[in-house]
């Protein structure tokens, strides 16, 4: 089991913030899903661009990386001999990507998307026999960061960290094992994926081939998180959020938006951008440790997922980390330092605390 659970158990939440509401048995939205305060929908320093230097706020120029006119999310193909460089230019301009040929089977995604919706389906009292515990980090529940508004979410998600056969047994004692292996081995195939980009990465920053093998142990250590997301469909999708504003916390995010489009990115001077997929295509985002590595040239993008009026939405997130007692700090080679180093363990501790606010805090 990775170690990032015990980082969470430091930091326990109460029950009413791991609770999902019963969604198959609302026929309107409760108040206490009724999203109206514009405070409670933007977190102040997100929107503050003040993290983010000035040479960061333009448009993404090359041919290559955005076909047309108008700006929107960079596709990059992962055969083509320069995607490495277009990799940085994504993480550097938009702090998120599509990758196409990524080489990964279209069985796996049916096999995942079909398992989360076979565990969002059933009834919620089944459900909360997975409940994760108040300092747990794995299982049925809220997203962890609903303390941090007075709304709850249009959502329910599952967290995986290493193996799910505890919680998978006690949701179907007799029928669990498809469940595990299916998530075995997509674990599996994000953290070949995860190792890959990572490289690409390291490669676009300009890292000497011994310095790429440092980083590159270092990743291979990784520690990682798979969360299931389901925005059931809401009778009122302009009134509720299904993921408030938020960066993920780890080094990058792999996500796999099933059959339909709902997550929005924050971009300067544009607003809420909605990230549509591309056919075949996985979403690759910066988190907040990448944001510290890459002295702030990455940029953690901002994002939100919104909920639909009748569709049942499924979205499979990987989240690349480190173990928690690395240590993460900017490249030097990057010039003067703009954030403090600190380990793993101290900036979701921080991130717990704080939110938003974290990567701020850290700043020098
Ligand atoms: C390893 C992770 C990453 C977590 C916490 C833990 C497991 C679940 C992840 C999410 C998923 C939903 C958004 C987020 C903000 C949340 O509330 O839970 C993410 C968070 C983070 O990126 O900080
Ligand atoms: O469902 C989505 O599209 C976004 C999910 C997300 O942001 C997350 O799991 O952190
Ligand atoms: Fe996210």
């Amino acid at each position: 089991m990775s170690n990032l659970c015990e980082v969470y158990r430091k930091t326990p939440l109460k029950p009413h913030h791991i609770i999902p509401l019963d969604f198959q048995s609302v026929e309107s939205v409760p108040d206490s899903h009724v999203w109206s305060d514009c405070d409670d929908y933007n977190p102040t320093e997100i929107l503050n661009s003040h993290l983010w230097p000035e040479s960061h706020k333009f448009r993404i120029q090359d041919e290559h990386i955005v076909p047309n006119e108008h700006p929107s999310i960079p596709i990059i193909d992962l055969t083509d001999s320069n995607a490495a460089d277009y990799v940085g230019q994504a993480c550097q301009t938009w702090g998120i990507f599509h990758v196409t040929n990524h080489g990964l089977p279209l069985g796996l995604f049916e096999d995942v998307e079909s398992e989360a919706r076979r565990l969002f389906s059933l009834p919620s009292q089944q459900k909360m026999k997975a409940l994760r515990s108040p300092g747990g980090a794995t299982g049925y529940g809220s997203a962890r960061m609903a303390p941090f508004f007075s709304k709850s979410m249009w959502h329910e998600g599952f967290t995986i960290m290493g193996s799910s056969v505890d919680h998978a047994r006690v949701l179907w004692p007799n029928d669990y094992k498809r469940f595990c292996e299916v998530m075995d081995e997509y674990q599996k195939q994000m953290k070949a994926l995860a190792h890959k980009l990572f490289l690409m990465i390291l490669k676009s920053m300009g890292l000497s081939e011994e310095e790429q093998n440092w980083a590159l142990m270092v990743q291979s250590n990784e520690s990682n998180a798979l969360q299931l997301n389901s925005y059931p469909p809401c009778p009122d999708p302009t009134r509720t959020v299904g993921l408030a504003p938020h960066t993920d916390s780890l080094l990058l995010t792999i996500l796999h938006q099933s059959d339909s489009d709902g997550l929005e990115v924050l971009q300067d001077g544009a607003g809420w951008v909605r990230v549509h997929r591309a056919p075949g295509s996985l979403t690759i985002n910066v988190g907040d440790l990448m944001h510290v590595f890459s002295n702030g040239k990455f940029k953690s993008v901002c994002h939100r997922a919104v909920v639909k009026r009748t569709h049942h939405r499924v979205s499979i997130a990987y989240f690349s980390g480190l173990p928690a007692d690395s240590v993460v700090g900017p490249l030097s080679k990057l010039g003067p330092p703009r954030y403090r180093a600190l380990t793993v363990e101290e900036y979701l501790g921080m991130k717990a605390q704080h939110l938003d606010r974290a990567l701020s805090l850290i700043r020098i």
